[in-house]
């Protein structure tokens, strides 16, 4: 799907908007029908904001919903394909769909122990994050956090990944 310039956006209806970007918070195309309704969009930046200012704004309850729907970093619904076709993207693209057994090991040990500490999975950007080491290092250090930082902490990873996945959709040129 070619990529959209800002014009283009700003010519989608309503439907198609939210049909565009339905996912660019995991699973959760509330977020697109909220900013359809604020087209037309005066730069990409503005758009992004929109979002993460929608995200910001949700109470702490749909927060944590929206964390839940997130998928184990390299867990079950990668080892049964059932990742959305984002998530596999950003899966691939730093590697976690190709883990050595003792590396996978790893991961699956300490998502684990963080989902039942916080009760919502371990999120983080992996394309920011960029490398398996810097996403252990990152659950390892993180998961000493306190349930409210946590929540803030994956809050604004959610806000990163959505940020990134509106960028692989337009033409930000
Ligand atoms: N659990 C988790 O962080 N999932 C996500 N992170 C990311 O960059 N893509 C995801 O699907």
């Amino acid at each position: 799907r070619p990529k959209l310039s800002l014009q283009q956006l700003n010519e989608l209806s309503p439907v198609e908007f939210h049909r565009t970007f339905e996912n660019v918070i995991e699973c959760w195309p509330e977020g697109a029908i909220f900013c359809s309704a604020l087209l037309p969009f005066k730069s990409f930046t503005t758009m992004i904001a929109a979002f993460q200012s929608y995200i910001d704004r949700l109470p702490a309850e749909t927060k944590l919903k929206i964390l839940r729907l997130h998928p184990d970093l390299a867990g079950k619904l990668l080892d049964t394909n059932e990742l959305t076709k984002d998530s596999s993207f950003e899966h691939a693209s730093v590697g976690l769909d190709d883990l050595s057994p003792d590396d996978k090991n790893k991961l699956t040990e300490l998502n684990a122990c963080y989902k039942s500490k916080f009760g919502f999975p371990f999120v983080v950007c992996v394309r920011e994050a960029s490398k398996f080491e810097v996403i252990l290092r990152s659950v390892s250090e993180r998961i000493h956090n306190t349930v409210e930082q946590e929540l803030e902490t994956a809050i604004d990873e959610v806000k990163k990944i959505c940020r990134l996945r509106i960028l692989q959709l337009v033409d930000n040129l």
